[in-house]
């Protein structure tokens, strides 16, 4: 049995170390106990830079369990407030659970109000997501990245469009909040804790984009690139320790093998060191391919997704460079796997770092612009071409956060590229 943790005597030590995350965060965690929450050796505290984070409130060891939250501290679409509301099961999860917080945002009665007062505000996000920048800075995102954020921006205005109905007017852009709320806060649910008679029916309506929960206090822990799974069964969620921890250090969990852009774009930040970071080149090979080429690429499921990283350049690129480049004999041969191409490589790798040459020159391009950009920290409210309040600048104004994490992520992609160039050079291979 885990113990019961409320901010004990070790507590005010170790926030020596990290800041205290201050006194909603203890309403919280009396909150949390409540609903059958059990914490083990860990707390919430606040890091420079990453908001509220868990901290090892003592030395803990690979293998502990750190956290367990009952299925019923979840909030889903079984949950009975949000079963009331009777929403159309046709609309999203992603956009019933949103709808939800919007409607209980100003009730100060409700069931997860101490929950809600720990998370991010509306200002928080407006910095720190693309998806609330003017659209001067979203140009200047990697293009993987806007076709990520043109992706998100779809999916918040059907689920507006669904919705909307069932919202108090003017609410487009509390919606737009909790959504994002979802977006940044949610876990991997698939309701295994449906009685068997309920089970199978439920999981053949659901699509990956439906499996999401709120899930409390397991909301807190940041993301790195390796860190604890949280894992789930039909009693709820727990985070077992994926190596040992000494007091003060923070516990992070893996939301996923996601790149920088995807984190950027998905939840506002990007990992200084990223195992999983990669970038991608569809922009420079996609506008280049015929007619014809398009429909064999696509017949052969090679059709876009070309992804660099620092050591390579991805078997689906080398693919379309072989299409476009050498006899279609032996393209097939490669696409088919009956030959390695290695015959060709030397041709291909020239390809190669054509493509990364001619990608190095529009980061240097657009690295400029970002260095241009004036930085003002106060801004207006304006509305938006989709009818949203949104801040409206001068052009080439911008937020130094906003302009700081453009250019260090612009400085990740060419890393990746002048790496991975190298590495061609020097007679390095692709994957
Ligand atoms: C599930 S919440 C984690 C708790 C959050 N830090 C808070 O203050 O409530 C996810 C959000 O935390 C922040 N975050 C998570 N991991 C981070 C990291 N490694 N560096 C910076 N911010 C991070 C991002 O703002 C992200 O949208």
């Amino acid at each position: 049995m885990f113990e019961s943790l409320m901010f004990p005597r070790w507590h005010t030590y170790i926030m020596a170390a990290a800041l205290s995350p201050g006194e909603q965060h203890q309403f919280f965690i009396k909150w949390a106990n409540k609903q059958g929450i059990e914490m083990n050796g860990v707390a919430p505290a606040k890091f420079v830079g990453r908001g509220i984070g868990i901290i090892a409130a003592r030395d803990l060891e690979k293998g502990e369990k750190i956290v367990f939250v009952p299925a019923s501290a979840l909030i889903s679409i079984d949950s009975k407030p949000i079963r009331s509301r009777n929403f159309p099961k046709s609309f999203s999860i992603h956009g019933r659970l949103a709808a939800h917080l919007a409607l209980t945002h100003s009730d100060v009665e409700s069931s997860h109000k101490p929950w809600q007062d720990i998370w991010p505000s509306e200002e928080d996000f407006k910095t720190i997501l693309p998806l609330n920048w003017p659209d001067n800075l979203q140009s200047l995102l990697p293009a993987a990245a806007q076709d990520l954020l043109a992706a998100q921006q779809k999916k918040l205005e059907k689920d507006w469009k669904d919705l909307q109905p069932f919202l108090p007017p003017d609410s487009k852009d509390l919606f737009s909040y909790t959504w994002t709320i979802v977006n940044t806060r949610c876990f991997y649910w698939d309701y295994p804790d449906l009685p068997p008679s309920r089970l199978p029916k439920k999981r053949q309506s659901l699509t990956a984009d439906d499996c999401y929960a709120m899930c409390p206090f397991l909301d807190y822990f940041n993301h790195a690139d390796e860190g604890c799974e949280p894992l789930y069964d039909i009693l709820g969620y727990t985070v077992t320790c994926n190596r040992d921890y000494k007091a003060g250090e923070e516990v992070y969990v893996s939301y996923g093998s996601h790149n920088n852009d995807f984190l950027l774009v998905e939840y506002g930040f990007i990992l200084e060191q990223n195992n999983c970071d990669t970038t991608q080149v569809d922009h420079l090979i996609l506008p280049k391919l015929t007619q014809a080429e398009i429909e064999t690429l696509k017949e052969d499921s090679f059709y876009g997704n070309y992804t660099v990283t620092n050591h390579s350049v991805c078997h689906r690129t080398q693919a379309a460079l072989r299409l476009q480049t050498l006899p279609a004999r032996r393209y097939c041969v490669f696409v088919s796997g009956a030959d390695d191409g290695s015959s060709d490589q030397k041709r291909i790798d020239i390809k190669c770092r054509q493509l990364l040459d001619e990608y190095a020159r529009e980061i240097i391009h657009t690295e400029d612009a970002i260095d241009g950009l004036d930085v003002k920290d106060g801004f207006e409210i304006g509305v938006d071409k989709a009818g949203s309040a949104k801040e409206t600048m001068e052009e080439g104004s911008v937020k130094a956060e906003r302009k700081d994490i453009l250019a260090k992520r612009w400085t990740q992609v060419r890393n990746i590229v002048n790496e991975c160039s190298r590495q061609l050079s020097n007679g390095g291979k692709t994957d």
